[in-house]
């Protein structure tokens, strides 16, 4: 199936924001590594927090969920139980993380996912708890996923990861660290990209009472063996999520309120709120309604910007959408880890874009795909067919970017939005975009070419 989607004269109204995934997930993998019971308030409801629970229930934990928190009885100091297969599904999180719990528990565990996850790069990953002592194998030989991990315990000792792949690789070391055997160090060799994720998952560990220490630069990491402490957790906003529905606001003259804001996230993706400032659109914070207005007059978005995104992987998509309507030029840079991502997500922007007659060019530095420069109209003809290139972030920005276009584009991938933002077409809808669900065959030949 398609989604037929409407394009729209004005953008307003109320919506609410989800909650944020990565605090939900950390907040759940805390629950099932302390002793006791931990509360989630305001957690994320999602196919990847479902993945999650999952995961951690295979591992040991009791997790009730509640109308409006998440109740979760944690192992504690007996060693993780898990089940002989973990299924992470599409969740690069779970994946890395659950791998690294199963090498601190003594039996062999199968860890898998699926097709998407399959291809994704797990090597630095597996290599570094070997150093530690983890007995592990990839099944399929390529040090990718499905893995086996023998059970022969995680000892200790320094690793040595990369810097510019993916943080989740030093967010799985240390969620699993505290459970070794002695001290362990991760040494990071590289730039060190997607550092407000490493700060989350550093904030996660010491609130929960674990001996971590992180170096200025975030090159050098000392976990001591310690035990998680069960505590309550009020979930806050999704940035990623919320730059959706900001981007939408920008495009169109007009007042957007936005709900279950409360303004003080550790996620990068909290830069989109500076970066529609920069693009001369007012945004302000009420903490006493936890909402969040943005006013955006006529002649927003006009000029030459430029915006480093290193600390902010997950807006590259949403910032390509916005960027084919600033009347100027857009060039972000610093998203080469966007690559090893569900998609390879600045090539399928600038792939799908292009294929609507947007101006985008990518960048790249070192022979790799980093950054995109958009030059934007007033607007575009439509009535094109858009894939998701099988990623819920490219259907979620492409279906803001089709929204100024002047006529309805069809779009692949839209069930996808269940995996994050799984009221995102419920959403939209209160501003009156009209979606339709169409057979694939309906669709126009030149459309589809
Ligand atoms: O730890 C996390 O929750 C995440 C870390 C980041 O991964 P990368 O460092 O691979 O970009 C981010 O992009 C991902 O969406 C979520
Ligand atoms: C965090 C994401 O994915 P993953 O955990 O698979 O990297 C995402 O796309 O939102």
């Amino acid at each position: 199936m398609l989604l037929k989607v409407d394009p729209v004269d004005s953008f307003s109204g109320t919506f609410r924001v989800p909650s944020s995934k990565p605090e939900t997930q950390r907040a759940i993998l805390v629950g099932t590594l302390a002793d006791g019971t931990t509360r989630v308030f305001n957690d994320l409801r999602c196919d990847e927090t479902e993945t999650m629970k999952n995961a951690c229930r295979a591992i040991g934990a009791k997790i009730t969920e509640h109308d409006d928190f998440l109740e979760i009885e944690g192992i504690g100091q007996s060693s993780p139980r898990i089940g002989r297969v973990i299924q992470s599904r599409g969740s690069g999180l779970v994946f890395r993380v659950v791998t690294a719990l199963a090498s601190a528990q003594p039996s062999p565990v199968v860890v898998t996912g699926d097709a998407t996850l399959r291809n994704r790069v797990m090597e630095p990953l597996l290599q570094a708890l070997r150093e530690l002592g983890a007995d592990i194998e990839s099944i399929v030989g390529k040090d990718q996923a499905p893995v086996v991990n023998w059970g022969h315990r995680l000892k200790g000792g320094t690793c040595r990861l990369p810097g510019d792949i993916s943080s989740q690789f030093i967010t799985a070391i240390l969620f699993a660290a505290p459970l070794a055997e002695g001290p362990v160090e991760i040494e990071v060799t590289g730039e060190v990209f997607s550092k407000s994720y490493i700060r989350q998952t550093l904030a996660s560990l010491t609130e929960a009472g674990i001996k971590v220490s992180a170096s200025e630069d975030m090159r050098h990491y000392q976990v001591e063996p310690s035990a998680y402490q069960a505590q309550d957790f009020t979930t806050r906003e999704d940035y990623t999520s919320a730059s959706y529905l900001l981007a939408a606001a920008a495009l169109f003259p007009g007042r957007t309120v936005l709900t279950n804001v409360y303004g003080d996230s550790m996620q990068g993706e909290f830069a989109i709120v500076p970066i529609l400032e920069q693009l001369g659109v007012s945004v302000t914070f009420d903490r006493a309604t936890s909402t969040l207005t943005v006013d955006n007059p006529p002649g927003s978005m006009r000029g030459d910007f430029a915006v480093d995104v290193r600390d902010c992987p997950n807006i590259v998509p949403t910032l390509a959408a916005l960027g084919a309507y600033v009347q100027g030029s857009l060039r972000v840079t610093g998203g080469r880890l966007t690559r090893f991502h569900k998609a390879s997500r600045i090539e399928a922007m600038a792939s799908e874009l292009t294929r609507a007659g947007v101006d985008i060019e990518v960048l790249y530095e070192d022979g790799v795909c980093d950054g995109f420069v958009v030059r934007g109209a007033q607007t575009y003809p439509g009535g094109v067919t858009l894939s998701s290139w099988g990623d819920h972030r490219i259907f979620m920005s492409l279906f803001v970017a089709g929204l100024r276009m002047q006529s309805a584009n069809r779009f692949s991938g839209f069930e996808d939005v269940r995996l994050s933002f799984p009221t995102f077409l419920e959403e939209f809808a209160k501003a009156g975009v009209l979606t339709t669900a169409v057979e694939e065959e309906n669709v126009p030949a030149e459309a589809a070419a």
